[in-house]
């Protein structure tokens, strides 16, 4: 039995029924959106925030999952509940996603949520990184990453399933698929995503290597659109969010729509055969040993 409290005009759920709203239908504990009195509406989970301003239609959804944004299986289900709600929501016409960490955007998906976990953990999770993918990269609302920080793998392809990329201009800060650092292989439509942005031959050499880019080499392969100071990250995303919906939305949307649905039809057609693919990848003891080596290489990386 869910445990419901009611707080002013909010609303917060807690347990597995479905309450309230659709967005608690994967079982987790989540908040469901409090109305403030102005054109503010804010969300707060416990690893997504929200704020939507219904008076310019655009939404900002912050991570914040200490200390480095990975993608857990709950960070995952909360991400992809907040951009269904305002995907529905009528007076959200974009979506800009930044970090709420400092000097991070997200470390990628959790290492942990693939390393010495059941063939049925590693299935759940997979598809909640399916899940994700698809909702962005046929995102119907117009997206901008607002990249404050570093962006590895699943970080990165978070980036890039947005339509336009900002990041800060802070030559620490690096961002590309480094799966093969890793021991582990990005899937067809993590390279499909890098294809469709940079071009087959830069994927070819960027996925093979593992590389990752300063934001200045980013820039020049188009891997993101826009280099500003660190500091006006969020608002020149604004800027741009403001420019784009002056767009007619339902044009934008299908000018999108035709560029993005093949490759988003690729994975709907194997997606089963892909989480097979994963489990029996990411089962494999020297698969297991590449992860737990890296693991113990970031910890060790700090004494
Ligand atoms: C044939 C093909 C078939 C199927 C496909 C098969 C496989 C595809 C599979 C997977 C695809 C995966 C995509 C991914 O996203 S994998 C994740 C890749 N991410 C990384 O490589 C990033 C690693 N992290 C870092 O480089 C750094 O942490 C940093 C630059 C992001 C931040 O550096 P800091 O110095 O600020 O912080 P740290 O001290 O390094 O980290 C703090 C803390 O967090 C832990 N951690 C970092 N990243 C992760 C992560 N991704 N997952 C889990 N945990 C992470 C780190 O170990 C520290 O932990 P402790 O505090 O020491 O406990």
């Amino acid at each position: 039995m869910a445990a419901v409290l009611r707080r002013g005009a909010s609303f917060i759920c807690l347990g597995s029924s479905q309450l309230l709203s659709g967005g608690c239908k994967h079982g987790r504990t989540c908040i469901l959106p409090f109305f403030s009195s102005n054109n503010r509406n804010s969300s707060s989970s416990s690893k997504i925030k929200v704020d939507l301003d219904s008076s310019t239609g655009i939404a900002v959804v912050k991570f914040q999952n200490p200390p480095v944004n990975s993608m857990s299986l709950d960070f995952l289900t909360e991400f992809v509940i907040s951009l269904e709600k305002l995907e529905l929501d009528k007076s959200c016409r974009g979506v800009i996603l930044t970090s709420a960490q400092p000097k991070i955007f997200s470390a990628g998906l959790d290492i942990l949520e693939m390393y010495g976990k059941s063939p049925e953990h590693y299935a759940e999770f997979w598809k909640s990184v399916q899940d994700i993918w698809l909702k962005m990269y046929g995102y119907r609302k117009m997206t901008i990453a607002a990249i404050n920080g570093f962006s590895p793998a699943g970080g990165c392809l978070v980036a890039l399933s947005c339509d336009y990329r900002i990041m800060a201009d802070n030559p620490r800060y690096r961002i590309g698929l480094n799966e093969t650092q890793l021991g582990i292989v990005a899937p067809f439509w993590f390279k499909d995503t890098m294809v469709n942005t940079v071009g087959h031959r830069t994927a070819e050499l960027s996925l093979q290597f593992g590389l990752m880019y300063s934001p200045s080499d980013a820039l020049k392969i188009g891997l993101v659109d826009q280099l500003v100071p660190e500091e006006n990250v969020l608002g020149t995303a604004t800027e741009t969010m403001t420019k784009w919906l002056a767009i007619p939305d339902h044009a934008r949307e299908i000018s999108k729509s035709m560029l993005r649905k093949p490759t988003v039809d690729r994975l709907l057609a194997s997606r089963d055969a892909d989480t097979k693919n994963f489990v029996n990848f990411v089962s494999r003891d020297s698969i297991q040993k590449s992860l737990g080596l890296y693991l113990t290489m970031l910890k060790e990386r700090k004494e």
